[in-house]
């Protein structure tokens, strides 16, 4: 089948420095991959490639069939962003009903989102006064309210206690099992544990592109930060002495 993005030769440019250099990945359907790299290393300029609110320099990045960005693609692929996006003085279930309208969708839909995110109880509050992981959730469920084949998170379990990152992960697990497609971003290394494949990228370029067992073989421990510890020195050695 298809993957369910593929992106060729992506350089991106942004505030006059190239943060992309010709990165070339895919993402397989039905699958959670986890994108990891240092902070700065160009994780959401690439998942705003792929949502297609990224100017890019050249290249191509095709999603579910489509040029990245494509208006057919609107109600298909959902986006968290990194800060939360919903409206402060909204409730969450009236954020999430909005949302949901956005995409043709009912309550019902709404009301289901709200409660996959853990939000049930709160529902009835102002989003204003929810805490951070409150707030970030709340944007979860505006995010997947609309079913979307594609779902594409920065960094959704910020914020996160222990318990809720589990169930989220869980929850992205059952998605991918329905046949979702799932990006997610992270700097925690159990979440990457958690991944079927893991993207890994350092300066704009993609240093590994495999499973987690794979990526701990070719590091040669069992240990995934320390595999992409050494996975990054050696990319960083490699670029320092191209002989
Ligand atoms: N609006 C912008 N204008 C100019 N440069 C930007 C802008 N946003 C990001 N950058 C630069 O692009 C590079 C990649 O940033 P990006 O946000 O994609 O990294 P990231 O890997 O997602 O980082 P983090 O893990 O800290 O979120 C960084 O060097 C950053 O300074």
């Amino acid at each position: 089948m298809e993957d369910a993005i593929a992106v060729r030769d992506l350089v991106v440019d942004r505030g006059g420095r190239r943060v992309l250099h010709g990165l070339s990945a895919v993402v397989p359907r039905g699958a959670v991959t986890g994108l990891l790299g240092p902070s700065g290393s160009g994780k959401t300029t690439l998942m705003r490639a792929v949502v297609g609110v990224q100017v890019v320099t050249a290249g191509t990045v095709t999603v579910l069939g489509r040029p990245a960005g494509s208006p057919e693609l609107r109600h298909r692929v959902g986006y968290l962003t990194q800060a939360p996006s919903v409206y402060a003085d909204l409730t969450v279930r009236e954020n999430a009903r909005y949302f949901a309208a956005l995409h043709g969708r009912g309550r019902a839909d709404a009301d289901r989102a709200v409660a996959d995110v853990g939000l049930a109880r709160a529902a009835g509050q102002l989003v204003g006064t929810l805490s951070g992981g409150q707030r970030s959730r709340a944007s979860l469920a505006c995010a997947l309210v609309a079913e979307p084949e594609l779902v594409v998170l920065d960094e959704p379990t910020v914020g996160q206690d222990p318990v809720l990152r589990a169930d989220l992960w869980a929850q992205f697990h059952a998605m991918a099992a329905r046949g979702t497609t799932l990006l997610v971003s992270s700097h925690v290394m159990d979440e990457a544990a958690r991944c079927d494949r893991l993207l890994l990228i350092r300066e704009g370029r993609l240093i590994a592109d495999d499973s987690p067992a794979a990526v701990r073989a070719a590091a040669g421990v069992d240990d995934l930060d320390e595999a992409f510890l050494r996975l990054i020195r050696a990319h960083q050695a490699d670029q320092e002495d191209p002989s």
